[in-house]
């Protein structure tokens, strides 16, 4: 009987020194990447000796000004291409063992914070959903406190609020009798019953029901409220906090369990204030935070991504509990996953490239960007050197602002005693307001992130098969411009602040993330330059007769082709490796093209009239709500052109132009016989026109309402005629 007794004792002994999280390197990709960068550079040289010695040396053998104009482009794409090697020099994954955490009396307390601005864009009850899932993580509830901050200042969101900690009440008890996995009420019941674990048990099926029609309830009475209930100025509201507390005085069951606190945050805003869009609300919630809960671990969610799987807080702690890492790294951060999406993807809405192959890449270096939700952060980080001993407390008013209650939160187990009322104390509201920090981008997540890692703090990255939170993301063409257009300003804006990643960055982290990050903040610049040039330089002088690249017979049309396919194919391969298809391939050649001539360029434009003080900041949240027309187009692949003129034209007018280019040069060619000199230029048109073939499509085929209308297209042939007319006055003689 001894035999077992010693075995125990080994095992326990051994079990502490399991690690709580392991790390995966693909030695082979990692060669093949690395070899295919090192053949693809040698190959960049040579186009640059081509260049310089036809351009320079010997003159007259391609006219200058589309030869530097074309040059120009290829330099800036193989500088971003080759800032952009950081990603695939050193990619890992990650797993963990949650299961060998210490005792739940052993974890620390976790804060979440999410934000809501706009209960018309953003429905009341998603958000609530978000809140609900979020207090129902698996996590000791007096550990977890929710913090939703209502930008919109809605009295709908606070109604909900209300409504959804009554729910609570019922929803927390159910999930963890039950175990349930999704803890997301709205996707709980709206999936199929084979999710269940218990679907053949009576009392699970009895509880399922009553849970089901409480859920009913309570969505009607928050769509209702949303309905005819008054939304408040979301511009000009007072500052209103409150802990949301059951004021039902319903009798619930004995085994109800402890609530996580839940607390409604809406800060003062007024028209002539600057808020700072989401950066500021966060800052709020970090300071309210600060003096109510202080809890030195922050979960930040957009309003609508919800937690998907309750365990991410123990897969969080499994890097920010272990002793060897921790005192260094500021962030666990998650990818972003979406529900919404398509299986064709048109769009590519979830941003494959960034979750699938950036961020594993930086995670190699030391860690990826702050992706705005779905990231543990520790609170000590945000507070810069704030939290170092010998600190004066004047000191900290002058950077931290006059609230000495918050000042003296930093202090290690401070925790304020001030939710046995529930109101807080009128003294503590006046604390609530005075503290702030600012940001002076609208990408605040990728600046915060990248701040911190000049500050020598480390991030990771934790992609698990089932996703651990899920929210919903562009889904037709106007969204996904406008939100590109505010992310092109926001990076823009830090690539060319004092804090650029191009000469901030390089002194205070490893050379090559500081190449990840500048490429992440210079690509909607370096793209947007050369897919203008070219979408219409070749083909101007395509349809002129007069050659640009070297002949098809030449060795350095070699070179220029290898270049091309040798990018097409390594993005190929990528998509492939990544569970891609070619279909998805040539969605993100689409997307790229679209985006590079529309948002990229009215971003990056944006943030460089912003640096001349001639525009102002401006955030237009995302839309969260779907029209039935738009959907269905959407799941049968068609692109959905209901988007304003300043982003159909540009596109319009290319395609309009790379038509007239293939067949008004392909006539040409075969009139005079040239076909090995313009070789380059017909195939150039030719990718541009296969690729967007959707586009040709919404113009001339398609009768739907999606479809171009005829006006832009009208408008575009006009625009195409004045280009075509000025561009041959300027570029040929
Ligand atoms: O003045 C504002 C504007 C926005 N938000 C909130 O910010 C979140 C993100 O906004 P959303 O409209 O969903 O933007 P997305 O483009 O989908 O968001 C991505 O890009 C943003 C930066 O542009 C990041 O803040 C987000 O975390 C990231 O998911 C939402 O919860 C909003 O309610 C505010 O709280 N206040
Ligand atoms: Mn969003």
């Amino acid at each position: 009987m001894l035999k077992p007794k010693k075995i125990f004792i080994q095992l326990t002994m051994e079990n502490s020194d399991l690690p709580l999280h392991l790390c995966n390197v693909n030695k082979f990709s990692i060669i093949f990447n690395r070899l295919h960068a090192l053949v693809h550079t040698i190959a960049i040289t040579f186009l640059i000796y081509y260049r310089v010695s036809f351009l320079f040396l010997e003159t007259g053998a391609i006219p200058l000004l589309p030869g530097v104009l074309v040059f120009a482009s290829e330099l800036l794409l193989s500088v971003i291409w080759l800032i952009g090697r950081g990603y695939i020099w050193h990619p890992v994954s990650r797993t963990v063992f949650p299961e060998r955490l210490p005792a739940d009396d052993k974890l620390p307390a976790i804060d979440v914070f999410i934000c809501t601005a706009d209960s018309v864009r953003e429905p009341t009850l998603g958000v609530m959903n978000t809140v609900l899932s979020a207090m129902a993580l698996d996590y000791p509830p007096e550990k977890l406190h929710v913090y939703l901050s209502d930008d919109g200042g809605s009295p709908v969101t606070l109604y909900g609020m209300r409504e959804a900690h009554k729910f609570a009440k019922w929803w927390l008890p159910f999930c963890r009798k039950f175990g349930i996995k999704t803890r997301c009420p709205q996707a709980y019941f709206s999936a199929p019953e084979s999710d269940d674990n218990n679907s053949d048990h009576i009392e699970f099926m009895a509880e399922k029901k009553i849970l089901k029609e409480k859920y009913e309830m309570f969505e009607e009475t928050v769509m209702r409220a949303g309905e005819d209930g008054e939304f408040g100025d979301s511009r000009d509201h007072p500052t209103d906090i409150e802990i949301i507390e059951d004021i039902s005085g319903e009798t619930m069951p004995e085994d109800h369990v402890n609530m996580p606190l839940l607390v409604y945050v809406s800060r003062e805003k007024r028209p002539d204030h600057l808020h700072h869009f989401k950066a500021g609300a966060l800052n709020v919630l970090l300071r309210v935070s600060g003096v109510i809960s202080n809890s030195p671990y922050i979960l930040g969610l957009d309003c609508d991504m919800y937690c998907n799987d309750p365990t991410s807080a123990r897969q969080a702690m499994c890097f920010h509990l272990d002793p060897k890492i921790s005192s260094t790294l500021a962030y666990v951060q998650f990818p972003q996953k979406f529900y919404n999406i398509s299986r064709h993807d048109i769009y590519d809405s979830q941003f494959r490239s960034a979750y699938k192959t950036m961020w594993h890449g930086m995670d190699g270096l030391r860690g990826p960007v702050l992706s705005g939700t779905g990231y543990y952060i520790k609170r000590e980080s945000f507070y810069g050197n704030c939290t170092q001993k010998g600190i004066g407390f004047e000191e900290l008013r002058n950077s931290l602002g006059s609230s000495n209650v918050f000042i003296k939160s930093l202090q290690e187990n401070y925790k304020h005693d001030n939710v046995n009322d529930g109101k807080l104390s009128n003294a503590l509201l006046q604390e609530t307001k005075v503290v702030g920090f600012l940001y002076p981008t609208v990408a605040e997540d990728f600046f915060t992130g990248y701040i911190l890692h000049c500050k020598g703090w480390k991030s990771t990255f934790l992609s698990p098969p089932r996703p651990q939170f899920l929210g919903t993301s562009a889904t037709n063409l106007n969204d996904l411009l406008v939100q590109g257009t505010r992310w092109g300003t926001g990076l823009i804006d830090v690539a060319i602040c004092r804090f650029s990643p191009l000469f901030y960055g390089p002194l205070r982290m490893s050379f090559l993330q500081s190449m990840c990050y500048a490429e992440l903040s210079l690509f909607p610049l370096f793209y947007c330059f050369p897919l203008w040039c070219f979408a219409t330089i070749p083909q101007l002088y395509l349809l002129h007769g007069i050659p640009i690249y070297p002949e098809f017979s030449s060795s350095f049309f070699k070179i220029f082709s290898f270049i091309f396919m040798s990018a097409i194919a390594k993005h190929l391969q990528e998509v492939l490796a990544t569970g891609g298809s070619i279909e998805t391939w040539r969605n993100e050649q689409r997307i790229w093209m679209i985006k590079s001539v529309t948002c990229h360029t009215y971003g990056s434009l944006d943030a460089i009239l912003k640096l001349l003080g001639l525009r102002k900041a401006s955030f237009v949240p995302s839309n969260k709500v779907m029209d039935n027309e738009q959907v269905k187009r959407y799941e049968m692949g068609q692109l959905d052109f209901q988007t304003s003129a300043m982003f159909l034209i540009p596109m319009a007018t290319l395609m309009i132009l790379n038509i007239a280019a293939l067949f008004g040069g392909v006539a040409r060619i075969i009139a005079v016989g040239n076909w090995d000199k313009m070789f380059v230029q017909v195939v150039l048109s030719f990718y541009i026109f296969i690729i967007n073939f959707a586009i040709v499509e919404g113009m001339l085929i398609r009768k739907d309402k999606g479809r171009i209308p005829p006006s832009i297209t009208v408008i575009s042939v006009l625009f195409f005629i004045v280009f075509l007319f000025l561009g041959s006055v300027i570029l040929l003689y």
